[in-house]
């Protein structure tokens, strides 16, 4: 019988019931097809050797502790990963806080702390490029040495490419950049989406003829900023309309400089064609069809308005042309 899923937020919530697993370690961002892979090994061992699956993943991500304000933007948030490694088919998510504290762990250290005390791992599956520990001085090798001492096996994977070039959150995020949404469902295995929770606004998306379901990007630096035509459907509960797996619209993901001044939380907005019901509360699913153009500053409201009313009608143009 596989465990129930389950996330456990840092070291200090292992218990006796969590020792002894097949486990996995990384960032994770995008959970895409390279991802994939490594998770598939991962379930493919847990089962022979009868040992629940684990992800041990870092937050913030190592490259965001690093360069802060410069990181790189996010595939997913935090929520969206955890829930996208549990449909891969992991048991258990570890997630790590990534402070100063873990940064400084020597690579033994890590492997002591973590893998041997904390887990007491059978097994380590890890990408071909996998490194850890202060200044990334762990490596498959070491792992292996260590292993052999302290009672686990470890087996690297191999580079999983498509199109030439190996899979990797970075090329996503560019092809999510250049708004190449099937390159980066290509490499994702499903398509992009950004999923979560309608939360009010400010109530002037009626005025401006276009009410908007706003999901919240907290923190998060999104790869994709502008006006996008988006299919959106519902992560749980009823359908948003009845035998409508989806329903097309318009998206706008920015900063609305027209409206808020400099500092504005990241925001997606959604318009949903021909539906006039009530969302919030409602969990989201936005995938990201296609870029109509760069969000901009209008010098009114009336400028905006009358821009947002030509986008639904590209929109719903583009929609015809692309059943
Ligand atoms: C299709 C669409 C395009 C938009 N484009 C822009 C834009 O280019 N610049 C901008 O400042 N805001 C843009 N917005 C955001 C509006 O400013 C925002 O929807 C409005 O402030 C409503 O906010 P509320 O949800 O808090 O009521 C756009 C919204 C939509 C739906
Ligand atoms: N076609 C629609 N598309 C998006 N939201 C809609 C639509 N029709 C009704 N709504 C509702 O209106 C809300 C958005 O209205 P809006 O005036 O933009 O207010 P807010 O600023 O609170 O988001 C949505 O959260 C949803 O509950």
């Amino acid at each position: 019988m596989a465990p129930e899923r389950e996330l456990i937020r840092g070291l200090h919530n292992l218990r006796s019931c969590h020792r002894g697993c097949v486990a996995t370690i990384g960032s994770f961002d995008g959970v895409h097809l390279g991802h994939q892979a490594i998770i598939a090994q991962l379930n493919r061992r847990a089962r022979e050797l009868g040992l629940p699956s684990v992800a041990i993943i870092f937050e913030p991500q190592p490259h965001e502790y690093f360069s802060g304000e410069r990181a790189p933007a996010r595939l997913m948030r935090f929520k969206e990963k955890v829930l996208a490694l549990f449909d891969a088919g992991v048991d258990r998510v570890l997630c790590l806080q990534f402070n100063e504290k873990l940064r400084s762990l020597s690579a033994q250290g890590f492997i002591q702390r973590i893998l041997v005390d904390g887990l007491n791992i059978g097994h380590l599956v890890v990408g071909d490029d996998f490194r850890f520990g202060c200044d990334r001085s762990g490596d498959y090798h070491l792992l292996q040495r260590v292993g052999q001492q302290a009672g686990f096996s470890v087996e690297d994977t191999a580079t999983v490419e498509i199109r030439g070039a190996r899979v990797s959150s970075t090329r996503i995020r560019a092809a999510l950049e250049a708004a190449d949404f099937e390159l980066a469902e290509t490499l994702l295995g499903r398509p992009y989406r950004i999923t979560g929770r309608v939360a009010p606004g400010r109530a002037l998306g009626r005025q401006l003829g276009a009410p908007t379901a706003n999901v919240r990007l907290q923190r998060y630096r999104s790869p994709l900023v502008g006006v996008y035509t988006v299919r959106v459907s519902a992560t749980r509960g009823p359908q948003l309309v009845d035998g409508r797996k989806a329903v097309d619209g318009v998206a706008n993901v920015g900063f609305r400089p027209t409206v808020e001044g400099a500092g504005a939380e990241p925001l997606l907005e959604v318009n949903l064609f021909d539906f006039d019901g009530d969302l919030y509360g409602r969990e989201l699913a936005v995938e990201f069809c296609h870029k109509l153009r760069d969000e901009e500053k209008f010098a009114s409201l009336e400028a905006l308005k009358a821009r947002i009313a030509r986008d639904i009608a590209e929109a719903k143009t583009w929609f015809a042309q692309n059943p």
